[in-house]
């Protein structure tokens, strides 16, 4: 069984057994149809994945890797809040009448900001520290920037990334504050353990460990027959992982640098209705 596996199965299985619903609240996302969208959630989740060990995808429903690293490369080396930048339809339900997601994500990557070496963006400078400053605790990214909140379609759920070096080995805390566990926690998961070991590959450094902390893990309401469906499956082993190792320079990765080995997993199935 994959790792990943046991964690979601585990998790869903807390958020379904012991969370708490908001249904006696009113709440912001929305069905397609205009009905709200409510969810039972745990606060506080935390998940650590060993990257040494075996890559974090889970089996018991199908994941679509290069999207999810379409999606990450957009933010994290495109800097782009453009859709029309991204080879997928995911973020079209939040744009704006230019095709943009305002200034969240990508924008707050790309923004320079002031520093003794001169002027860096966050990615920037995490490359420009894990280089010249590997013993740094100051290594870390943060989307969630309240100057700039009115302008986002959707405010940052993925909004820090902790960079840090312990002997060799580059381990990473990522901190989201909402987590649509049937959507996105698969995806989320594959995402920042590429941006790790892509980080780790060009700054000479081993990969080590992701950890994942969640403030609030939700199942929306619609989703619970799903994911009840889901987590019942037999998960397959995990695959391996292969990226290319040639690779020396951060914005030189592309969709097509990573591959998946031996991935099995359950098909689908339906389409999954995604709260707007
Ligand atoms: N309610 C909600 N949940 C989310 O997960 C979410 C939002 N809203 N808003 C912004 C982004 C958009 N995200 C999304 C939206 C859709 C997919 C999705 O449909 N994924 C499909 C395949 C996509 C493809 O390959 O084209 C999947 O099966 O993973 C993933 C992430 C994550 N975020
Ligand atoms: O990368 C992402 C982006 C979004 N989500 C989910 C988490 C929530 O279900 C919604 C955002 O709604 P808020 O009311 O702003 O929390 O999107 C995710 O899981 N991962």
């Amino acid at each position: 069984m994959s790792y990943a596996d046991q964690v979601f199965i585990q998790n869903c299985q807390d958020i379904l057994s012991k969370g708490i619903w908001d249904t006696d609240r009113p709440v912001r996302p929305r069905w397609e149809d205009g009905t709200p969208a409510h969810t039972i959630k745990l606060f506080g989740v935390v998940n650590r994945y060993d990257l040494r060990r075996e890559f974090p995808i889970i089996t018991v429903r199908k994941q679509f890797l290069k999207s999810a690293v379409d999606e990450l490369l957009w933010i994290w080396q495109k800097k782009s809040n453009d859709v029309h930048q991204l080879s997928s339809h995911i973020w079209d339900a939040w744009a704006d009448e230019n095709g943009t997601i305002g200034k969240a994500y990508g924008y707050q990557l790309g923004v320079k900001h002031h520093y003794p070496q001169g002027d860096m963006d966050q990615v920037d400078k995490v490359l420009w520290d894990l280089k010249h400053d590997p013993a740094s605790r100051r290594i870390l990214t943060n989307l969630y920037n309240h100057h700039d909140l009115s302008e986002m379609a959707l405010y940052p759920c993925a909004y820090s990334m902790t960079f840090n070096v312990s002997g060799n080995t580059l381990n990473g805390i990522l901190n989201q504050r909402s987590q649509d566990m049937l959507t996105a926690n698969g995806w989320n998961v594959m995402q920042y353990a590429v941006l790790l070991h892509m980080f780790a590959q060009v700054s000479g450094l081993e990969v080590g460990e992701l950890v994942h902390v969640i403030a609030d893990a939700h199942i929306y309401d619609r989703h619970v027959p799903i994911v009840e469906e889901i987590i019942a499956r037999k998960p397959y082993d995990a695959p391996a992982f292969v990226m290319d190792k040639s690779i020396t320079d951060f914005y030189a990765f592309t969709k097509d640098s990573f591959r998946l080995e031996g991935y099995q997993a359950h098909p689908l199935g339906e389409k999954i209705p995604v709260a707007v």
